[in-house]
């Protein structure tokens, strides 16, 4: 049975890159997909923006929706602090398993918790099933239309304290108008658009950060 692309991005991180060096894996990742196939990784570009911002808020626990193949896991594992951690949620078994491999062989597995599953049945399990109180950062980098709903969840499951980021992938390219329009008029919410590109295209895209201003336990008087 032929390989799947997510097969033959991880072959090729195996074979080109360093074991226990996520900068080797980011950059095998991008080389192949720049100049082989193109795959739906953050890529370099907004890459950089994610960058900023974890090192920004330096988060002690953070949230990913939309693993694929592991790319943005291991980039945002790398810049982790000692003793945080990183959940990323995966609704595809198979890019699951590769991610899975992708980041082991980053080295950063210690810093991360793959978890395969919807990410509407995973985020209201996150406080018990995976001891989260609240979350420092969330990248939000899944199916376009689980945007607006997962972040309503994730205020209706207490996950977003007072100062917790949002990072969102892809505002303008597949786009996310729901999205921008309920964060955007949402008095919760302080945005931040970051004008990009799509990975590894000259493409107009987009990343657009959320800070939240209150959190869901803390009421208006
Ligand atoms: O970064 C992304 C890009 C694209 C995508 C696909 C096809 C196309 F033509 C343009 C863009 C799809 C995504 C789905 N989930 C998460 N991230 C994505
Ligand atoms: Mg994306």
């Amino acid at each position: 049975m032929n390989q799947s692309k997510e097969q033959r991005i991880l072959n090729y991180v195996l074979q080109n890159a360093v074991r226990g060096d996520p900068c080797s894996v980011i950059d095998a990742i991008d080389t192949y997909c720049s100049q082989k196939e193109w795959a739906m990784n953050v890529g370099n570009e907004k890459g950089l923006i994610l960058d900023k911002t974890v090192e920004e808020i330096n988060p002690s626990v953070a949230l990913e929706l939309g693993t694929y193949c592991g790319y943005s896991a291991v980039r945002i594992a790398r810049l982790l602090k000692a003793g945080a951690r990183l959940l990323t949620v995966e609704f595809n078994p198979e890019f699951a398993a590769i991610a899975k491999q992708m980041i082991e062989f980053a080295g950063v597995q210690d810093k991360v918790t793959l978890i395969e599953g919807p990410s509407e049945e995973i985020i209201p399990q996150l406080k018990k099933k995976y001891e989260v109180d609240t979350l420092d950062f969330v990248f939000v980098d899944h199916w376009k239309d689980r945007y607006t709903p997962d972040t309503i969840l994730l205020q209706e499951c207490s996950l977003l304290r007072k100062g917790s980021v949002l990072l969102a992938d892809n505002i303008i390219v597949p786009g996310a108008p729901e999205f921008v329009n309920y964060i955007r008029n949402n008095p919760r919410f302080q945005c931040t658009n970051y004008p990009s590109h799509l990975e590894y295209m000259k493409v107009q895209d987009a990343m657009k950060k959320a800070c939240t201003l209150q959190g869901e336990h803390i009421r208006s008087t």
